[in-house]
């Protein structure tokens, strides 16, 4: 039996001093922020590590604990048209704080001058206010309102303050962080000192990340820890692509010398149009794909791309329908839109449609929705493919079809709206707490959706998608 993967058995590996506190285990700040960090350690130029805080009571301290917080990275994938199949420990985490079992010790990081970045990913859901968060009742529950706490107690000790980067997936993150931080300031009746603390020393940055992250790789693992030589209930795969792009001053460049280090981060002064190109582009045809492949009984994106009739549908989708709507410069979005398809088609990795198809109502509104209503006031139509995927996506949702994992406020909804069949269409779209807005008044959406769900029963998802695609399979036979 192969040991375990840990410092005692590989007694060389470096250690670094803490400069960076992270919210989140998870497998993406694993396999991005920590993986990053060790890019630059090796070369020199950081020659630090992250102490990581479970921002949920539960989570993987028990097994990071176990492994000496060592696991391995398995970089697979075609990367300026090589085959990468790399493989590292990542030595870049130096421990994990339960601030459910152990709060002094994550308030003591306050304590620490070395460290001045804070990073976070704790899913869309993660930044958020809750009211019932108190400074004295901690560990609070909610991750602004560990932040408020950690940031007055560095405050009370005279110290200065952080470069903040959130990595979540949602709209201005740093701004969101900055704020609810601030309420909570207010709320807790911090003092205007503190506030001009917060303000003067602090510097939140907005982010947007991008590597696909498909995390453990279970089909292979029993395999892979023979190749490897040790266990590793940890290990992560991911693509060798990356893009990181930080809305913060230029300095930051050299604080955090990641470009300098060769690796694709942006420090920019306006992140909007990167943004608005991944999360339409990239997280957009995600969405747009999950629905119907399931439906169809494709399980990974991968099984996807290898379908005539479902890749014609995510190229035609990417440059029929969300391309045209975009402001940026018609070359670049070509391209970029050229290197998700590659990256879709990443034979190496095996992303679960399932993985993708988690909270997909909130994720159709950001990533989808905008671009739909866009392209019906533009062209005085409905867009025909992402209809169709909109459709499809209900019908997944409705009598809990595809099983969707989605907050129960969402999954009560849909069962309340369908215990009157007729009016379900309706019912659903006139729930502006889901879409920003009454769908209703969208015209023609409500009938469209209607014969589309019909189709899609009667036929399949597949038939419907030929039929959405016109002539163009039977042309590329
Ligand atoms: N996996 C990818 O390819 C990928 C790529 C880019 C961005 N992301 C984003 O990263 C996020 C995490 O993905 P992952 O693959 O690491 O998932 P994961 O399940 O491995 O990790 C989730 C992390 O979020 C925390 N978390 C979950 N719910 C929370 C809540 N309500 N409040 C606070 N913290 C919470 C967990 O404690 C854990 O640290 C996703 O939401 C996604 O938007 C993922
Ligand atoms: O991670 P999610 O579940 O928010 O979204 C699913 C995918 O679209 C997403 O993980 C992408 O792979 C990622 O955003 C690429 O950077």
């Amino acid at each position: 039996m192969t040991q375990r993967l840990s410092r005692t058995a590989y007694p060389d590996l470096p250690r670094y001093p803490e400069k960076m506190i992270q919210f989140g285990e998870g497998n993406f700040m694993r396999a991005f922020v920590d993986w990053q960090l060790q890019q630059m350690n090796k070369q020199g130029l950081f020659q630090g590590s992250a102490v990581l805080i479970q921002p949920l009571e539960n989570g993987l301290g028990g097994m990071l604990a176990e492994q000496d917080y060592l696991y391995t990275v398995l970089l697979n994938g075609i990367h300026d048209r090589k085959t990468v199949n790399d493989r590292e420990i990542v030595t870049s985490v130096s421990r994990l704080i339960n601030p459910y079992t152990d709060y002094e010790a994550f308030l003591a990081l306050a304590e620490d001058d070395r460290l001045e970045f804070i990073t976070s990913n704790t899913t869309e859901a993660g930044i958020a206010y809750r009211p019932e968060d108190t400074l004295d009742g901690g560990p609070q529950v909610s991750f602004p309102g560990k932040l408020t706490a950690l940031l007055y107690r560095r405050f009370q000790l005279g110290k200065k303050g952080f470069v903040l980067i959130p990595c979540e997936l949602i709209d201005r993150n740093g701004e969101k962080l900055k704020e609810i931080v601030h309420k909570y300031a207010e709320d807790w009746n911090l003092g205007e000192d503190f506030i001009r603390w917060l303000e003067q020393e602090n510097t939140f940055c907005c982010s947007l990340v991008d590597r696909i992250v498909p995390g453990y790789p279970r089909d292979k693992a029993a395999e892979l820890e023979q190749e490897l030589g040790y266990r590793d209930s940890l290990m992560v795969t991911a693509e060798p692509f990356l893009f990181w792009v930080i809305e913060g001053p230029a300095w930051l460049a050299d604080r955090l010398p990641l470009a300098a280090a060769g690796l694709n981060v942006v420090v920019t002064e306006d992140m909007t149009p990167y943004r608005e190109r991944k999360v339409h582009l990239l997280n957009g045809p995600h969405t747009a794909m999950v629905s119907l492949g399931l439906l169809a009984g494709l399980e990974t994106v991968e099984d996807v791309m290898n379908d005539e009739v479902f890749s014609a549908f995510v190229d035609r989708l990417l440059q029929d329908e969300l391309i045209p709507m975009l402001d940026l410069p018609r070359p670049e979005l070509e391209s970029y839109a050229e290197s998700v398809l590659e990256r879709f088609k990443n034979p190496f990795i095996r992303h679960e449609l399932t993985s993708i198809y988690l909270n997909s109502i909130s994720k159709f509104k950001t990533r989808l929705l905008p671009v739909l209503l866009r392209y019906v006031r533009e062209r005085g139509e409905l867009p025909p493919l992402m209809t169709l995927a909109f459709a499809a996506l209900l019908l997944g949702y409705r009598a809990d079809r595809l099983k969707p994992q989605d907050s129960p406020e969402v999954l009560d909804a849909f069962r309340e709206a369908w215990s009157r069949p007729d009016e379900f269409i309706t019912a659903i779209l006139r729930k502006s707490e889901f879409w920003g807005q009454d769908l209703t008044a969208v015209p023609g959406l409500e009938a469209k959706l209607s014969s589309m769900l019909k189709l899609l029963e009667a036929s399949g998802s597949r038939a419907a998608l030929e039929q959405s695609l016109g002539g163009e399979i039977v042309c590329s036979e």
